[in-house]
């Protein structure tokens, strides 16, 4: 079983594609796209955790080894990854290989994160790595990750937990930040997320876009074009 948490506020073709890329280069039946409550080390989303895990329900219907978990959901507090993995190390017992898949830039910062150092006792680390990623690691984190590092996708299926395997993926200039910002200015965000994806956010008039009627055809959905 695989994970990718984080905040999708909004989901977007940069959480897709990379993570059906790693469907197939590590040969995975699933991936578990998990949104944050409360993410541990942002201000709150701008949507609330129903609305972004229904957009993701949205965005992931269709592809076929891509399934929403609401397992943060209803835990109070902020959504430490640490927290989320023991959760599913109980119902999945101690045996079966377990993934967390993270950006490279968030693995960067892993040494912040709660309990960082249990992560790799509970689940393999599989950091995604983008052309350019090419920034230093602090020397505490290189080192702890020297000693984990594998860099054949079959030894994560070999033991339960425990290994840092980097994998390549598409490097797609697509943020949630950059959508949030188009979208407050009233510009369009089509073609970077999914179709419906798009029309649910534009129809609820979400992050400061002007809201649609339904009426609007979806080729017309830019008000600035109506
Ligand atoms: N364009 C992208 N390509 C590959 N991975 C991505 C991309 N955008 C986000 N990710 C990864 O997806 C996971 C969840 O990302 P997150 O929900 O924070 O989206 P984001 O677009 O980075 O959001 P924001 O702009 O609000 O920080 C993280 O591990 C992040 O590194
Ligand atoms: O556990 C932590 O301390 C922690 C700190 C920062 C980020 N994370 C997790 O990393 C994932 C991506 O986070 P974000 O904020 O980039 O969307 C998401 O699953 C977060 O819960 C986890």
């Amino acid at each position: 079983m695989a994970l990718l948490g984080g905040t999708f506020d909004p989901v977007h073709y940069g959480h897709l594609r990379p993570a059906v890329e790693l469907l197939e280069a590590l040969c995975l039946a699933e991936i578990r796209l998990v949104p944050g409550h409360v993410p541990p080390h942002r201000p709150q989303p701008r949507l609330d955790a129903p609305a972004r895990a229904g957009l993701l329900d949205t965005a992931v219907a269709g592809i076929p080894g891509l399934v929403v978990d609401r397992c943060e959901l209803d835990r109070p507090g902020p959504s430490y990854t640490v927290d989320t993995l023991e959760h599913l190390r109980r119902s999945l017992g101690d045996q079966r290989p377990l993934c967390f898949i993270m950006g490279w830039d968030a693995f960067r910062g892993l040494m912040r994160w709660h309990q960082w150092q249990r992560l790799a006792a509970l689940a393999h680390l599989v950091v995604v790595t983008r052309g350019g990623d090419t920034q230093a690691l602090a020397p505490a984190l290189d080192e702890w990750m020297r000693a984990r590092r594998v860099r054949d996708p079959a030894a994560l299926r070999a033991s339960p937990s425990g290994h840092v395997l980097f994998q390549a993926v598409s490097r797609l200039e697509i943020s949630a930040t950059g959508i949030r910002r188009c979208l407050a200015l009233g510009y369009s965000a089509q073609g970077l997320m999914p179709d419906a994806v798009w029309h649910e956010l534009a129809l609820r008039g979400c992050y400061g876009y002007p809201q649609i009627s339904r009426a609007i055809t979806p080729g017309r959905l830019n008000p600035r074009h109506v």
